[in-house]
């Protein structure tokens, strides 16, 4: 009996091709039947079709190199991108290879560096460096050693971490629908890095997600001394992160993600399929978590559900606490709407309110949005707000019959027609007051009418910032209640919108 790893000495295995091995040169002049590398492109070629969708975007980052017998070498940039193939996609790929080469083949997965440089990633030297542990101090009021319950003093610093100054634990309503994410982000906001680390707030558009991720924000920064608190969209994200490769300043990039002591990352939906985002997301994730750190997250998906997400990366989701938020209740919408009129101190009769919260059930940016037009058709027209007046508003916002998603596209094109410009102009950074009028009420409609982030209704007008987005849909609120033409303007888009 041979003691060697291959068995009997006599009938030695062949020598394992391990993945460094240098193979032969491809000879790029023979005909594919001959040519092993050819033979692989174009096997590789046509699997990139066929692969499951969810690993396709994995194989982008990869590229073929040569076949040796049975055996077929692939490179990809990284540990990372080889786990991956090795752990999720093995056995497809094998499949899909011994089927376009009518024989059993066998996939060897190699590393090359090379690769990463040319795809631009970022060099992983100080992928997971130390940062000092989170300390998270109180603030003391003036004339006492306890740090008071309430936070103390109000964040003056809301250009700098764009937390939404209405968005904050007194302005939400809770309810049975979201009474156990409340109370998670409250425990969060109090002890953060402490009591759930990370949380994850997930459920459906115009929940409250957004709201309750600014809440603890506020409440850390007017609660603690001298913290640092970040907020970030998941498009925000992987843009800096983009552009960090691209200028070659992944290191301050890191920096800025990683020198701060709560993170909240909304819709972390976005880094599906965005593979070198959730590698650089997932370091940056093991060093905050590392430093008890506070991370909080939002989805619009439970973890396991995010099916292009990178295994690692959904089970350290997953290792806090997950919590959803579900639509409100009749009683719940009526509340909302109660605290809205009163923060705006405008009169709107009980049984309006309640009209308007058993029409509009799942959505309370779109509650929001039917209450700002039933109070700005009754301003304009001096008119008291009841349920007649409430009904012929909301019948333009919700028309009889099945509802068709409205998309950006289609907000664009019918603002555009309105108008009378074209898209280009709509789209474009012309400062003519009838474009700019064009623009701000598509940005509104997209804002009021779909389910887009405000950096992604920034990316459909030409890659224009968030902020423009938000001042936009401020200012036609604003402008509805005050100018009847811009009143009639949003009212007959809307009705074309849905008309479609
Ligand atoms: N319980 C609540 N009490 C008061 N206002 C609420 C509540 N829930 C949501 N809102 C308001 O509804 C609007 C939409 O909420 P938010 O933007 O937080 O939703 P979201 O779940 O993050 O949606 P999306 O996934 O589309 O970004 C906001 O103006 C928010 O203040």
């Amino acid at each position: 009996m041979s003691d060697t790893p291959f068995g009997d000495v006599d009938h030695p295995r062949p020598a394992p091709i391990h993945p460094d091995a240098v193979l032969p040169p491809p000879m790029s002049s023979q005909p594919a039947d001959d040519d092993p590398t050819q033979a692989l492109n174009e096997a590789w070629a046509n699997i990139l079709t066929k692969v499951s969708k969810p690993n396709r975007a994995w194989l982008s980052n990869t590229t073929p190199v040569t076949m040796h017998a049975s055996t077929a070498m692939v490179a990809v940039p990284n540990d990372f991108a080889r786990d991956r193939l090795e752990s999720k996609m093995r056995h497809e790929l094998e499949e899909l290879l011994s089927d376009h080469f009518h024989k059993a083949i066998h996939l060897a997965i190699t590393i090359d560096p090379d690769l990463e440089l040319a795809l631009g990633a970022p060099d992983h030297e100080d992928e997971e460096e130390e940062v000092p542990p989170a300390q998270f101090v109180p603030k003391v009021t003036v004339g006492t050693t306890e740090p008071s319950t309430q936070p103390v003093s109000t964040v003056d610093d809301d250009e700098g971490n764009r937390l939404n100054p209405k968005y904050t634990f007194d302005s939400f309503v809770i309810g049975a629908s979201n009474r156990f994410a409340h109370a998670a982000a409250v425990a969060v906001a109090e002890a953060p890095g402490k009591s759930y680390n990370p949380l994850l707030i997930y459920g459906g558009s115009g929940l409250g997600k957004t709201h309750l991720l600014h809440a603890i924000g506020r409440y850390v920064m007017s609660y603690y001394d001298n913290v640092k608190v970040k907020y970030v969209s998941t498009e925000e994200l992987t843009n800096d992160f983009i552009n960090a490769i691209g200028t070659n300043r992944t290191r301050e990039f890191r920096r800025s993600y990683r020198d701060v002591d709560v993170l909240l990352v909304d819709d972390i939906q976005f880094l599906e399929s965005k593979i070198q985002t959730q590698e650089e997301f997932f370091h940056t994730f093991n060093t905050l978590h590392n430093a008890q750190k506070q991370i909080v997250m939002t989805s619009d998906r439970p973890p396991k559900l995010l099916e292009a997400l990178e295994p690692r990366l959904r089970s350290r989701f997953e290792w806090g606490l997950l919590t959803d938020i579900q639509p409100p209740d009749l009683e719940t919408r009526i509340a909302i709407l109660r605290r809205k009129v009163a923060a705006e101190k405008i009169t709107v009769e009980p049984d309006v309110l309640e009209f308007i919260a058993s029409r509009i059930q799942t959505n309370i940016r779109e509650l929001e949005g039917a209450l700002i037009r039933v109070t700005a058709f009754a301003s304009l027209n001096q008119q008291p707000v009841d349920i007649s007046l409430a009904e012929v508003v909301l019948k333009d916002l919700i028309p009889e019959g099945r509802e068709t998603p409205v998309t950006p596209e289609r907000i664009i094109a019918e603002t555009a027609d309105y108008f009378d410009i074209s898209t280009d102009d709509l789209l474009g950074t012309s400062r003519a007051q009838t474009l700019v009028t064009a623009r701000q009420i598509a940005m509104y409609l997209c804002r009021e009418l779909t389910d887009l982030s405000l950096p992604k209704i920034g990316a459909e007008f030409g890659g224009k910032d968030h902020t423009t987005v938000m001042h936009a849909d401020r200012k036609i609120r604003a402008l509805m209640g005050e100018q009847r033409q811009i009143f009639n303007q949003v009212s007959e888009i809307t009705n074309r919108i849905k008309q479609y």
